[in-house]
């Protein structure tokens, strides 16, 4: 009697005995979680900003960045936080209007202001990187360039921001940070290679090749195959970037921009003429006067200089693509080539290796000309589009396109039919490869350009070595801790389960 009271009294204290520790374990979980999601949360982000300014030939654009400090040696983290286009021609047509460019500047230098908060502004470093128009305005005037650049520098200092220089940058670099930022955005520098791949093929680890069509220039970087990359030193750069070597090669083209290819086919066109120019890229119905002068100021149409009776041409639209493509073709000189392949001009070109992503006037032509959108993007489709497009006449098409400023409209034709002269005769880009270049205007929302590789240079964002990987992230972190406090929770149940039954089951043996 006595037994049977003491081991009812034993199994209603363990009975006990596990509803307060099953409870009491279920509140700790509980807590835990709690703690988890509410005391753990990161520390809020401590963010970074960057501005660079793109001072190109036709325009100067604004672009803020953003990052978060504590990654910032990690690939694809900087994101454009947004940008601005300044209203107004390049900084290389503002030698008359040196007064005027602290108001050419302010409101996109505003728009910063803006969106960085202000505790940033004095550690938010600017960068001004000026390219094809003011090597060309260098190239003829030096003096001229550099008051201009110091004006400028003199008026981004008026900014709360820290300005670490407004430089004219070398067509290597502009091809090289158009490369890097092309590839960084892909995150292609921190591509692993994969336990079945652990080999040293060279391509295992594809870089893209980067196409920028500026006004002025346009650059070709890429990274060729091993046995290519000794023929023309000149045009190679070396990096080290997240722990592997990359042999890039490069070719900036001054002059064969849209806008100087254009005055470069006129000045051609004009020889013979009485100052009538009956143009194939141009659309029939529309007329152009320019001054000769605006033909000829420029070092790249000297080469086509001679004495004229008349000081301004008038160009007549005679829309074929055909006979445009044709005068196009003559601009590039593929008669001569000292090395085992060219471009042209006797320029060195390796073999065309992987993937290409064309950008700035490039993507804007091919936009405007649903080519982006083609589902069949060769060249043949792109000459098919041409063909019709530069057939339409220029009424029914300032119709069409009443929101499409009359300059960028009138010379489609002509743009159009010049990147497809420039990829095919210039490039070399055949059927066969043609697919193989994309053309992208922005990659997760950030611009395609050379301006953010160029601030991610100079803000030492790209570690020569693969930085060390991260402890837990915080959900990773909450998740572990709950699912270890669980099996826990489990052991010790089944620990006091299996402690309190052997004395019944042995009290019933005995
Ligand atoms: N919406 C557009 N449609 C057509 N062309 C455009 C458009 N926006 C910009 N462009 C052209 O893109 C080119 C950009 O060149 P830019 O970067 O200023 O020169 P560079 O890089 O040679 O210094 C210019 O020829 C400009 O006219
Ligand atoms: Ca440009």
């Amino acid at each position: 009697m006595e037994d049977t009271k003491d081991s009812e009294l034993k199994r209603c204290c363990s009975k006990n005995i596990l509803i307060i520790l099953g409870f009491s374990f279920l509140i700790a979980i509980i807590a835990l979680i709690a703690v988890g999601m509410t005391q753990n949360k990161p520390l809020p982000e401590n963010i970074k900003y960057g501005v660079v300014l793109d001072a190109g030939s036709s325009h100067t654009s604004i672009y803020i960045y953003a990052w978060p400090a504590e990654k910032e040696n990690d690939t694809g983290v900087v994101r454009q936080l947004d940008e601005c286009t300044v209203k107004g021609p390049g900084i290389s047509k503002q030698a008359e209007y040196l007064d005027d460019l602290e108001m050419y500047m302010s409101e996109c230098m505003e728009k910063a202001m803006h969106v960085i908060p202000q505790s940033h502004h004095q550690d938010t470093p600017v960068y001004l990187g000026a390219t094809a128009g003011m090597r060309l305005l260098s190239a003829e005037n030096r003096t001229q360039a550099r008051i201009i650049m110091d004006k400028v520098t003199h008026t981004l200092n008026k900014f709360p921001f820290d300005l670490r220089g407004a430089r004219i940058i070398t067509g290597e670099e502009e091809g090289a940070y158009g490369w890097i930022t092309i590839n960084y955005l892909m995150g292609e520098f921190t591509q692993k290679s994969s336990w079945f791949n652990f080999n040293t093929d060279e391509n295992s680890f594809e870089t893209s090749g980067a196409l920028d069509l500026g006004g002025a220039s346009t650059q070709i970087t890429f990274q060729p195959f091993l046995n290519d990359t000794y023929e023309s030193p000149k045009n190679m750069l070396y990096f080290y970037l997240y722990g592997k070597y990359y042999s890039v090669y490069t070719h900036s083209f001054l002059c064969y921009g849209k806008d100087q290819a254009l005055l470069q086919k006129l000045a051609k066109g004009i020889q013979g003429t009485n100052g009538i120019l009956y143009d194939p890229c141009f659309h029939d119905g529309y007329e152009r006067v320019m001054n000769m002068s605006d033909i000829f100021k420029t070092s790249c149409t000297q080469k086509f200089y001679m004495a004229y009776p008349f000081n301004q041409i008038k160009i007549i639209g005679a829309g074929n693509y055909d006979k445009c493509y044709a005068s196009l073709h003559e601009l590039f000189n593929t008669s001569f080539c000292f090395y085992s392949s060219c471009s042209f001009n006797g320029v060195y070109l390796p073999k065309l290796k992987g993937n290409f992503g064309a950008f700035s006037a490039f993507y804007y032509v091919l936009e405007f000309l649903n080519f982006t959108s083609s589902e069949v993007p060769n060249k043949d489709t792109l000459a098919n589009i041409l063909r019709e497009f530069c057939s339409r006449p220029w009424n029914e098409l300032k119709k069409q396109y009443k929101n499409i400023k009359e300059n960028y409209l009138s010379e489609y034709c002509f743009a159009g039919t010049y990147i497809l002269t420039l990829l095919h005769k210039g490039y070399h880009f055949t059927m066969d490869t043609w697919n193989r270049v994309h053309f992208m205007d922005k990659i997760q929302n950030s611009s395609v350009g050379w301006s953010l590789g160029y601030m991610l240079n100079l803000t030492n964002m790209i570690p020569a070595e693969q930085p060390v990987s991260r402890p837990l992230s915080n959900s990773t972190y909450v998740f572990l801790m709950v699912f270890f406090s669980l099996i826990l929770v489990v052991v010790v149940i089944l620990a006091l389960l299996i402690f309190h039954k052997p004395s019944y089951i042995w009290k019933d043996i005995a």
